[in-house]
């Protein structure tokens, strides 16, 4: 019969009436005597009804089901059923209604399933990624190598950008806007800033352009400096984002600058002595420019090729705003590199590898004595274990003149992200709300290596799918010219550097036009080899040439078999398709590896390889994710 326990307390009516008798101090709802009587009172059950009867549902303690999602109306959000069994539309008593003036007074029945649901608004967030960290992408949050941004605070970043709509917003001299619109975006109709440029130009420039805290966006002032993290998805444009703001300071310190003022004078003085003698007789034994090896800007990229890419665009803004910018890089010789840093028209920018800027500063250290404004691009890059040593040395020497430091990247690796709070815990953070997401528009399709017809034979499945594309290209080109061929680009990255040549081998066998590229290709040639893939031009052959004299090449076809080298910062804007050999290491790999296709808006295609040893499951992930069109976590 009933029994009490003396140290045992119902977990719902806190008596201490209990059957059958137990010793535990907490006790399951079904044990409680009190309460059980009173499910009996409430269901309209008679006082004789039997103790066994008196179960609990055991949707108790769970959270209430959405509405509309099964059971009868009014069993979801809208009614107040706290576990007392399909109740279906009854009306909800009142000693259960816990909103309005009245709420909570006389509750007999516990609240468990309603603070299940109750969110505070606060944690919304924490819950949002909970849910996110528990169901749907385990396998991706176990090899967790990116640092999280809350989706609250992407939606207020979005609210933010919709203050800027176009490049005359941005407090930028005359002369550097004219050079977006007629130089650099040249032949684009409707130009307008990318969301990293809509953020991080104004902050970079100190103005305030609306919406959220001025100050905080602006930047912090760090022993008279500035420090930013530029984050955003690859292809949206961040090297403007950082450039026109770099180009926009040189100017206006030239303009206050009296050395250089009275140095162009002399210059104009000279020119008039020389006569018809061209300038380059002569210039090299006139007196150096107060700039010469001293740059205002330094821009550091981790690869030549990224160097000339760079310096590329630099140059095209000098073309109209007019300014000084030189690369250093290991694709030079030592005396070009020399002339370039050394001219006596002097220097306003440089941009170079870490490597040999911090090499030419150990010899020369008033090389970096002015700079005032420096960039890391692909800061994640730089600022790992290989690089980081360089980069840090260009940093320190950098650091006393220094008036903006600003890092760039398409990732925040965790690395990073610690390392950052370490070094430079006021740095603002600029990050854009697509963050860590995989282009929109790119589509990832999955080959099972291990099934037929493949067999596991990845180099056979990856041959295959460059044939169906050209194959595909040939049919889009029937009733168009014959004579000429209209090549694809396609990027195969693997994860070691043995495999590309290996694979690039097995290609060329199977008639594919394919290259292998790796840190031990000489830097030339690399730039070379990726050249055709970063034009932004159609690549039309005449299809003698590109089908070679031979019925079983590819002709529509161009391949490169690249490590993560060619994965970084280079702006393949022709490429739309980008083959996974391997399955990256990390989520990191997979965002610039498939980051190479689909930039600046445009249509892209991944297609991965998944072996039997292969993490199936992080694929289907990220698969997952961008289908959803969400961060890799
Ligand atoms: N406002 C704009 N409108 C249209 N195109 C732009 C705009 N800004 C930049 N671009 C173009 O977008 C392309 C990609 O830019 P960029 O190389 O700077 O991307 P990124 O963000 O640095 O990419 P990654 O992270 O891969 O280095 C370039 O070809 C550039 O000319």
């Amino acid at each position: 019969m009933w029994k009490t326990a003396r140290d045992s307390v119902c977990l719902l009516c806190r008596s201490s009436a209990v059957f059958p008798p137990r010793t535990t101090t907490l006790l399951e709802p079904a044990q409680c005597r009190t309460f059980a009587t009173r499910r009996v009172a409430e269901s309209g059950g008679s006082r004789s009804a039997r103790p066994a009867r008196m179960v609990l549902s055991d949707r108790v303690a769970r959270p209430r089901p959405p509405t509309g999602t099964g059971g009868k109306a009014g069993s979801g959000s809208g009614s107040k059923d706290y576990g007392g069994g399909d109740r279906g539309d009854r009306k909800p008593s009142r000693r259960n209604i816990v909103d309005g003036p009245f709420a909570a007074m006389n509750r007999t029945v516990a609240n468990i399933d309603r603070m299940e649901g109750r969110v505070s608004r606060h944690k919304k967030d924490d819950k949002r990624k909970g849910e996110r960290k528990g169901k749907g992408f385990k396998a991706l949050n176990m090899q967790r190598a990116l640092t999280t941004i809350g989706y609250g605070q992407r939606s207020s970043i979005k609210e933010r950008m919709q203050y800027v709509e176009s490049f005359d917003q941005f407090e930028l001299l005359p002369s550097v806007k004219q050079a977006v619109a007629g130089e650099v975006l040249k032949g684009m109709v409707d130009i307008k800033p990318t969301p990293v440029q809509r953020l991080a130009i104004p902050a970079l420039l100190g103005q305030d352009v609306g919406g959220g805290n001025g100050r905080k966006k602006r930047g912090v002032k760090v022993d008279g400096r500035r420090e930013f993290l530029l984050a955003a998805e690859t292809g949206s444009g961040k090297t403007l984002a950082y450039l026109l703001p770099a180009v926009n300071a040189i100017k206006v310190a030239e303009e206050g600058d009296e050395a250089t003022a009275a140095w162009n004078k002399r210059l104009e003085a000279e020119k008039i002595a020389r006569g018809d003698k061209p300038m380059a007789s002569w210039i090299d034994n006139f007196e150096p420019h107060p700039n010469t090896a001293r740059p205002r800007v330094v821009v550091l990229v981790p690869t030549a090729e990224l160097v000339e890419q760079v310096i590329k665009v630099a140059k095209t803004i000098s073309h109209v705003a007019k300014f000084k910018a030189r690369p250093l890089s290991a694709n030079y010789d030592a005396l070009k590199n020399q002339r370039n840093l050394y001219s006596t028209l002097g220097v306003d920018m440089i941009v170079s590898t870490p490597h040999l800027l911090a090499t030419i500063a150990e010899s020369d250290p008033n090389v970096l004595s002015r700079v005032s404004h420096l960039v890391i691009d692909e800061a994640d890059s730089l600022l790992d274990r290989s690089f980081a040593p360089e980069t840090t040395k260009v940093v320190d020497r950098a650091m006393p003149s220094l008036k903006q430091l600003v890092l760039c990247s398409a990732t925040i690796p965790k690395r990073l992200d610690n390392y950052l709070v370490d070094r430079f815990p006021d740095m603002t953070r600029i990050t854009t709300p697509n963050l860590h997401a995989i282009p929109r528009r790119v589509q990832l399709g999955v080959i099972d290596v291990s099934k037929d017809p493949y067999r596991n034979n990845k180099k056979l499945a990856c041959a295959d799918a460059i044939w169906s594309i050209g194959k595909e290209a040939a049919a889009q080109q029937t009733g168009k010219n014959t004579d000429e061929v209209d090549v694809k680009r396609i990027m195969v990255f693997v994860n070691e550097r043995e495999t590309t040549q290996e694979v690039a081998e097995y290609l060329v066998s199977k008639g594919i036009d394919a290259v292998a590229l790796h840190r031990d290709t000489p830097e030339h040639r690399q730039s070379e080899m990726l050249a055709s893939f970063t034009s932004n031009e159609p690549l039309i052959k005449p299809a003698k040439e590109a089908e070679g004299g031979n019925r079983r090449h590819l002709a529509h076809t161009k391949v490169i078999v690249a490590t993560d080298l060619a994965s970084r910062g280079i702006d393949t804007l022709a490429v739309r398709h980008v083959v996974l050999y391997d399955v990256p290491h990390t989520t990191i790999d997979f965002i610039h590896r498939l980051g190479r296709a689909g930039r600046m808006g445009r249509r892209g295609r991944g297609i991965v390889l998944v072996g039997k040893d292969d993490r199936r499951d992080v694929v289907a992930e990220v698969k997952e994710s961008m289908f959803m069109g969400q961060a890799l976590v």
